[in-house]
């Protein structure tokens, strides 16, 4: 495949303006300037002590900011007593500097403990791995030829929880490795992972020290219940058992680091030379031909990774066909940040599912090459990070995680520590609020931290020149793809190929050839079922619905028409994928995956459990299911490509389709290395295609700033975060930070009729109106806003907590409210003040079934619905359909919070497996309104 129009173009936007460098500023924090986050060190003491005290479910309230968009939400995300909530509390718990010195020194001195001298250990320290060397008593008696090696201890306290899941999947790697050894390693060298519950140094010692078996009851009886509690918690990591080494491997590690050593130095004196592969260690090499399959890079990534700018650490934006191989280049920036260089990264994906296909799929790299892997999503991630001795890390992100993380790091004065910034899908900063926070992340990072660099990559720009202005970036792209495309499009029976040389754009390539029933002809008009059975089961195929409902139908209607053979087909793997599908709903496996799994067939959308999504996307890689009915989100999420990809209808939902949200879409035909072309079919009706013809001719859409149109999420956040971590607190610094924003290069076109200095001057009196900034001065003259500025409580609170700063006041009366007189007899009032208010305007509530309810209230939830000022009469009229303006009070439907189906009925009726996302959201919302109260009543 050649490189096509392969083409540099560099440009790099030196701007004039005078930015004021805060690294220095953060360097070293004074006590003044870490104040904004004096009550957050106090939050986070009380939890450590909390934690120090007890190791119940007590959980630190989590940073939950991922838009709604974060397509698989947080379901895995911490409740009382959930297994994972227990693990985290462990990791805090053992990441406490006195427990992990506990924990360690109780390990080591029981592994080195005078009464055990014949099975010494002497411990020497190899870079990253600590050599247990057995003396010459236990060697005999293991007859092991090989040394023992195991992980020094702090890499497994250190480790994060999804890298652990690595060692889980080495150690079975390593389950050919000999018996003895095994035997060795669990006899007498129990791994500092099994040392790690107190249960484990228990154990030791009941067998080490016999007096230890002179217990009371009572003691027995708390050790065992604190073992029971402890012991499904620890389970995953209890699991991982140490990797064994060879004194190979023990060799390879030392010349690794020698490598890293050699290349660390190469890269600081920006010597040409680019060693054995890019500036990095051979093993990085070996690593990708071992994992991914790769043994060399396509000619584009070469050219992109020795570009000079590349080699200068310049900012940098690429751009490059769906599945042109753009990670790689990426991936290796990162190593080179990480290794090399020795400074952190953060990577920011669109969407949760993303960042978890990536954390899986470089674990084992931080694991191999020493650094560590952090998922920030859902509810994942520490702020600030923790502060890491040795290794760096890779953060791995969402849009929203990822601005809380930089948020962080700038109010601890470390935002100098992060290296590299990467973001994939850059024309996302286009879209909506989820744009407006990558922007502010983005444009927070060059205002205070000119070190850092970025590099931004996507399929489908266009103004790629404000962008660049914006990141002062240069740029490169290609049209390469490895695997050919053909595009078609199809009008009733006929398939057309899109042809761009054609005078209308497309060319007649075949009629369909099916032989379709009077039935058939009836509940498949769109001819799906020809479609897909001309590349299942042998091949994948995508379809595409407009809406999560259509892909439910799609997917049974098909499975309706295919004939009983392809049951047959994988028939023992696909009963598999319904055993484990069962398991991981508590046996509630969806009606439709019933009925479809077995031919081979599932639907795939936000509707799914995080689990349910693993297990079909494992079933669908490795060929098992055959089809999925998708909307648009898998477009832009994981890497599951297919031979053949249809668009059931040009629209998204009842938006018609942009040119972006097509390239996304058919970019998925074709599998590198497996498919030898990719074929993508959009269906249309005639009425549609006129606007068809158009939409495959067009350039991409352009992109642009949303930080001002999306107002309280948008600009008053980014102004109030500015204030609150002290990146600019007064006008002058303000309107300079705008300057240097993607709307501060768009201003003239997006908003002609006001200046950039007005836009600035507006936001600040209006966030001073709203009680959330302060200006420094008494002067209250209305034009004075050359002083400085300080965030209020509320304001704190509001930015602290990432409420939209439109409900910021409503919520705060409520809480008040609640205040007064909490009531609760019954949940109601609570699940009022914890319901989203923004679901308030997404739903639109049946009146009649509200009014049913309202009625059926018990008398202290009718004492609640009048304190929140809903009167009977008030939803009388409204469920008569009479026009009164007033918000619904959401709350009063949801009278239990485990009753559900009341939320699915009055509200969600059109989205069918709803509940538990809704459910989630709230929850969701819960916890940011804790976070909320949390800071403000503590500052009260
Ligand atoms: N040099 C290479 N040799 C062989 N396969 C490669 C090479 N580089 C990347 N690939 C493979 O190509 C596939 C697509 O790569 P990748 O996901 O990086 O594409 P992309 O450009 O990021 O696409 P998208 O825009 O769809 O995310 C992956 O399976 C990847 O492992």
């Amino acid at each position: 495949m050649n490189e096509g129009g392969s083409r540099i173009r560099r440009r790099v936007a030196v701007r004039k303006r005078n930015r004021p460098s805060l690294e220095s500023i953060f360097a070293s924090p004074t006590a003044a300037d870490l104040q904004p986050g004096d009550e957050e060190e106090e939050d986070e003491e009380e939890m450590m002590a909390g934690s120090r005290r007890k190791k119940t479910a007590d959980v630190q309230p989590v940073e939950n900011n991922d838009s709604e968009e974060d397509m698989f939400g947080d379901y895995d995300s911490f409740a009382e007593n959930s297994f994972l909530a227990h693990v985290d509390d462990l990791e805090q718990y053992m990441q406490l500097p006195e427990h992990r010195r506990h924990a360690s020194d109780l390990a080591s001195d029981d592994l080195c403990s005078e009464s055990d001298k014949h099975n010494k250990l002497s411990v020497t320290t190899i870079d990253n791995f600590t050599e247990l060397k057995m003396d010459e008593h236990t060697k005999n008696q293991s007859r092991q030829e090989d040394v023992c090696i195991e992980p020094e201890p702090d890499l497994l306290y250190d480790i994060p929880s999804s890298q652990v899941l690595y060692f889980e999947n080495s150690s079975s790697d390593l389950g050919d490795q000999s018996t003895k050894e095994r035997d060795c390693n669990s006899s007498s060298h129990k791994t500092v992972n099994e040392e790690l519950p107190q249960n484990s140094i228990e154990q030791h010692q009941q067998t080490d020290d016999p007096s230890s078996k002179v217990r009371t009851s009572s003691e027995e009886n708390r050790r065992k219940s604190l073992k029971e509690h402890l012991k499904s918690a620890m389970t995953g990591n209890a699991k991982a058992q140490t990797p064994i080494f060879s004194k190979t491997k023990q060799l390879k590690e030392t010349l690794l680091s020698e490598e890293i050593n050699v290349a660390k130095k190469t890269i600081e004196s920006s010597s040409d030379d680019l060693g054995p592969f890019y500036s990095l260690p051979s093993k990085v090499r070996d690593l990708y031909v071992q994992f991914k399959g790769i043994g060399k890079l396509y000619e584009w990534q070469h050219t992109c990774l020795t570009l000079n700018s590349v080699q200068e650490r310049k900012n940098l934006i690429y751009s490059l066909p769906t599945s042109g191989g753009k990670t790689l280049v990426a991936e290796i920036l990162m190593l080179q940040e990480l290794l090399c260089r020795r400074r952190d990264v953060l990577m920011i994906l669109p969407y949760v599912a993303i960042v978890q296909e990536k954390i899986s799929g470089l674990s084992s790299f931080g694991i191999e090459l020493g650094f560590f892997v952090e998922e920030y999503a859902g509810s994942k991630g520490k702020f600030p990070p923790i502060k890491r001795r040795e290794k760096k890390s890779l953060y791995i992100a969402t849009i929203e995680k990822g601005h809380s993380l930089v948020n962080s790091l700038i109010e601890t004065g470390r935002i100098g520590s992060l290296g590299l910034v990467v973001v994939d899908e850059l024309h996302m900063i286009g879209e909506g609020s989820r744009g407006a926070i990558l922007e502010m992340t983005l444009a927070k990072v060059l205002y205070t931290s000119k070190a850092t660099q970025i590099i931004g990559m996507s399929a489908t720009l266009n103004n790629v020149e404000d962008l660049q202005e914006f990141l002062q970036a240069e740029y490169y792209t290609s049209q390469f793809r490895p695997v050919e495309l053909k595009e078609y499009l199809k009008i009733n029976d006929v398939i057309y190929e899109v042809d761009s040389k054609a005078e209308n754009g497309m060319t007649f390539s075949r009629l369909l050839n099916y032989k379709y029933s009077d039935t058939l002809k009836k509940m498949d008009p769109d001819h799906l079922v020809a479609l897909v059975t001309e590349v299942i089961p042998n091949y994948s195929c995508l379809v595409f619905c407009p809406t999560k409902k259509n892909c439910e139908n799609v997917a049974e209607m098909i499975c309706k028409f295919l004939s009983k053979e392809y049951l047959k087909h994988r028939e023992e793997e696909k009963h598999e994928v319904i055993k484990n599908l069962k398991n991981v709903s508590s046996g509630n496996l969806c009606p439709v995956l019933k009925r479809t799994i077995p031919f081979g067939v599932a639907y795939h959308h936000s509707g799914l459990t995080s689990d349910e999504r693993k297990l079909l996307e494992e079933a669908y890689s490795t060929g098992v299911l055959c089809l999925f009915t998708c909307t648009s989100t898998l477009a832009a999420g994981v890497n599951l490509p297919a031979r053949r990809v249809i668009l059931r209808a040009p629209y998204v939902a009842k938006e018609f389709l942009k040119r972006n949200q097509y390239k996304q879409m058919i970019g998925r035909a074709g599998r590198a290395g497996i498919d030898s072309i990719g074929e993508s079919i959009l269906i249309l009706q005639e009425k549609d295609k006129q606007q068809v013809l158009e939409l495959i001719s067009r350039p991409l859409e352009n992109c642009y700033s949303h930080l001002v149109q999306e107002f309280t999420k948008g600009i008053q956040t980014l102004f109030l975060s500015l204030i609150g971590l002290k990146i600019a607190t007064n006008l002058d610094d303000i309107y300079h930070f705008m300057n240097g924003t993607f709307f501060g290069v768009q201003q003239k076109i997006l908003l002609k009729e006001k200046s950039l200095w007005e836009i600035t001057v507006e936001s600040l009196r209006y966030l001073t109106e709203k009680g959330l900034l302060q200006k420094d001065t008494t002067d209250k003259s209305e034009e004075d806003f050359q002083h400085g500025f300080h965030i209020t409580k509320l304001g704190r609170a509001s930015f602290k907590g990432t409420i939209d700063l439109a409900y910021c006041d409503v919520l705060y009366r409520d809480l008040k409210k609640g205040l007064e007189g909490l009531v609760l007899e019954s949940l109601l009032h609570l699940i009022y003040l914890t319901t989203p208010y923004d679901m308030a305007s997404q739903c639109d509530p049946d009146w009649m079934i509200y009014f049913r309810q309202f009625s059926q209230l018990s008398p202290a939830e009718q004492n609640v619905a009048a304190l929140l000022g809903v009167s009977e009469n008030f939803i009388g009229k409204k469920a008569s359909g009479q026009a009164i303006k007033k918000r619904p009070t959401f709350g009063v439907c949801l009278k239990n919070l485990t009753c559900l189906e009341d939320i699915y009925r009055v509200f969600l009726l059109e989205l069918p497996r709803s509940p538990l996302v809704c459910y989630i959201s709230v929850r969701c919302c819960c916890t940011k309104k804790q976070r909320l109260c949390k800071k403000k009543w503590k500052s009260c």
